[in-house]
C-alpha cells in the first residue's frame, strides 16, 4: 500500500517512520526547516526507549510531486487542514483514502466534505510525539497507539482492516477497538482535562497529577466535555469519566499536550477545534461548561501564536 503523510511532525513523523522502516513506501509532505532536515539527513525517530530509527523517504512541501497514494494520513493541526487538504488532492487523486490523526471529532467528516462520503477512516492517536528538532521526531511515551477504523466505527471493513494490519506489521501499535467513534470520543474528553490543562498552566501531567487543585480541574474539565458528548448523542458508556480519570493516574508524569508544546514555542493553538469546540457544543446544547470556558479564555489570547 503506498503511503503519503500530510504533516510528518510528531504523530505523522512517528507513523511515517514506523512504516518506512517495515519496508512500506512512503512519502512525506513537510516544509522549512524541518523538509530540509528530512532530505538531508532523513526523517528520524527517537523512541522514549532509547531507541532511533532514521529512515530515507521521498519528501516535498508540494504534494504534486509524490503522486497519487492510497492512503494518506492527515497529521496536521486541526486549524491546518483546510489548507492540507486542498493540497492534498494530487495525493488523494487515485482512489485512496485519507485517515486523519487529527485530536478533535470533527476531522473525518471535514475530509469527507472535500473528498467524498467513505473517502476517510477514523483515527485517534493514543501516543505522545513531538518534532524535538528538524528532521527529529522524539516520541515521548509508550502510549496505546492508532486506534482506528470506518466513518461506522468499525475495523472489519476494508480498507480500513488492511491499514489496521499494515501498522500493526510495521510494529505500530493499532489496537482492537468494538467501536472507533467511542475511542475518538473518549480521546476527546480526556483531551479536555490533559491536553487543555497542561497547555493553560504550562506544565506537564505529572505537575496535575501532584496538586490537589489541578486534579479537581482536571475532574471538571473531563466531566464537563463527557456531560457535552451525551448531549450531543455520542455513543459513550456511562463509565466514561472514571475511566478516563483512572487511566490518568497511570499517566506518564513526563507527558505534555501537543498544545503545551506549541504554547511554548509560540506557535498557533488548535484552540478553536479543541477546548473551543467542547464550549461552543456545551453552548449549542445548554450543557454548562465552565471550567472549559475559563480554560479557553486563557488559552484565545495566545490562538495565532507568536507569529
Ligand atoms: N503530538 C502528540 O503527542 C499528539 C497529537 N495529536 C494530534 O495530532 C495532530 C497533529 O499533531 P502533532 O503531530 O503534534 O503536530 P505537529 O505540529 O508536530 O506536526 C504537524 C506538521 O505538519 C506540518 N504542516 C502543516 N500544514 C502543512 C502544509 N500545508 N504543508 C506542509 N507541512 C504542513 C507542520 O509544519 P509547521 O510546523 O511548519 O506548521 C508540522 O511539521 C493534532 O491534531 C494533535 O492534536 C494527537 C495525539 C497526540
Ligand atoms: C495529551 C496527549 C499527549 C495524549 O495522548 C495528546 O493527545 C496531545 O498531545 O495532543
Amino acid at each position: 500500500m503506498k503511503v503519503a503523510v500530510v504533516g510528518a511532525g510528531g504523530i505523522g513523523g512517528y507513523l511515517a517512520v514506523r512504516l518506512a522502516a517495515a519496508g512500506n513506501p512512503v512519502s512525506v509532505v513537510a516544509r522549512g526547516a524541518h523538509l530540509d532536515a528530512i532530505r538531508a539527513r532523513g526523517l528520524t525517530l527517537e523512541e522514549h526507549s532509547g531507541k532511533v530509527t532514521t529512515v530515507q523517504v521521498p519528501a516535498s512541501a508540494d504534494p504534486g510531486d509524490l503522486g497519487p497514494a492510497d492512503l494518506v494520513i492527515f497529521g496536521v493541526k486541526g486549524h491546518q487542514l483546510d489548507d492540507a487538504m486542498e493540497m492534498a488532492r494530487p495525493l488523494m487523486a487515485g482512489g485512496g483514502v485519507a485517515l486523519p490523526i487529527l485530536n478533535g471529532v470533527t476531522a473525518t467528516p471535514r475530509l469527507e466534505a472535500v473528498f467524498g462520503e467513505g473517502r476517510a477512516l477514523i483515527g485517534t492517536a493514543q501516543i505522545s510525539a513531538e518534532i524535538v528538532r528538524p528532521g527529529v521526531i522524539g516520541r515521548l511515551d509508550s502510549e496505546t497507539g492508532l486506534v482506528l477504523g470506518d466513518r461506522d466505527g468499525r475495523q472489519d471493513t476494508e480498507p480500513a482492516a488492511s491499514v489496521r494490519a499494515m501498522l500493526l506489521a510495521a510494529g505500530a501499535p493499532a489496537p482492537e477497538s468494538d467501536d472507533v467513534r467511542v475511542d475518538l470520543w473518549r480521546k476527546m474528553i480526556a483531551w479536555n482535562g490533559t491536553g487543555t490543562l497542561t497547555a493553560a498552566a504550562r506544565c506537564h501531567v505529572g505537575d496535575v497529577q501532584a496538586s490537589p487543585e489541578l486534579r479537581r480541574l482536571y475532574e471538571a474539565l473531563v466531566r464537563e466535555a463527557y456531560a457535552v458528548a451525551v448531549a450531543a448523542g455520542a455513543p459513550v458508556p456511562a463509565d466514561t469519566p472514571d475511566k478516563v480519570l483512572a487511566r490518568f493516574e497511570g499517566m506518564s508524569g513526563a507527558i505534555r499536550s501537543s498544545m503545551a508544546a506549541d504554547l511554548e514555542a509560540g506557535r498557533a493553538l488548535e484552540v478553536d477545534h479543541m477546548t473551543g469546540a467542547v464550549a461552543r457544543m456545551g453552548r449549542e446544547l445548554g450543557v454548562p461548561v465552565p471550567a472549559t470556558e475559563a480554560m479557553c479564555a486563557v488559552l484565545v489570547p495566545h490562538r495565532d501564536g507568536r507569529g
